[in-house]
């Protein structure tokens, strides 16, 4: 990776997604301009399609509940975040989390690029939609993303949304480089090798293609509607 970008000419198409497929080839020239951008624009569009029917929308959150529940043994906090229409849908299990008495944090947007924490105290759905792009968010304290990394942190895992991640963990989020300034390599808090993080996508949106810059967070895990890839 001499050029800080995960070259490859010919990037695979993801695996066919069970339930239709999601368009996530790349454009041949993975350090293109719009390389990441029309990555996100086919996979947003494939997000739209499939929240249009509510029997997917329910069957996914169940399926992530299962994906995703078996990786919070033992956890005693856990970052996960508050999806927006069409992302994996982690109500159910973040719920059931606060309920066994783990901590929940919740990203917060304080401005451009910058993220805070903020603990949730109740369910899911009774969360405001007071943050940016809409959001829901806890209305309660904003805590420094360092909290994550005192010598007094619990046992924490990080649950990473993307839009797409390769298998090795390379991430393409919603572009505003958020997760990168905060937990990436030259972030605020860098989490590779002190907190594990897992990536957060369906299962059509995993792909070679992603194409990764040297300031981009990469997670340790990537976890799918159909279960944790192999590393
Ligand atoms: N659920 C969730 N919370 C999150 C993130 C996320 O990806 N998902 N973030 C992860 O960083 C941060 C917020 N970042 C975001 C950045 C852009 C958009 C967004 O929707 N942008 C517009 C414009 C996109 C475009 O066309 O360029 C949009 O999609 O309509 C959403 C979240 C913090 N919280
Ligand atoms: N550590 C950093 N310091 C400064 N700028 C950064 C850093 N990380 C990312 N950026 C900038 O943020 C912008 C968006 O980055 P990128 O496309 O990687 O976002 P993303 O990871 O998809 O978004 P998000 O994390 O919000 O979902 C880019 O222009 C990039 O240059």
């Amino acid at each position: 990776m001499t050029d800080g970008w995960n070259a490859r000419s010919e990037p695979e198409v993801a695996s066919p997604n069970p339930d239709g497929a999601v368009p996530v080839r790349a454009p041949a020239d993975p350090a293109a301009p719009d390389s990441r951008q029309g990555l996100r624009s086919r996979i947003r569009a494939a997000r739209r399609a499939r929240r249009e029917d509510p029997a997917v929308v329910a069957r996914d959150a169940a399926s992530f509940a299962r994906s995703l529940t078996p990786l919070l043994t033992g956890v005693e906090r856990v970052v996960g975040y508050a999806a927006l229409p069409g992302e994996p849908d982690l109500d159910v299990v973040l719920d059931a989390a606060l309920d066994r008495g783990t901590e929940v944090l919740l990203p917060v947007v304080l401005g451009p690029g910058a993220l805070a924490l903020s603990p949730l105290t109740g369910p899911m759905a009774a969360l405001p939609r007071i943050g940016a792009f809409g959001i829901r968010e806890p209305s309660g304290p904003r805590l420094p993303l360092e909290v994550l990394t005192t010598a007094e942190a619990p046992r924490t895992l990080v649950l990473v949304p993307g839009l797409a991640f390769s298998p090795g963990g390379g991430r393409l989020g919603n572009g505003g480089g958020f997760y990168d300034r905060a937990f990436g390599p030259s972030g605020s808090v860098p989490l590779r090798g002190r907190i594990p993080t897992v990536g957060v996508c369906f299962r059509g949106e995993v792909t070679e293609a992603v194409p990764i810059a040297p300031w981009d967070l990469v997670v340790d895990r990537v976890v799918t509607e159909v279960g944790a890839l192999e590393a």
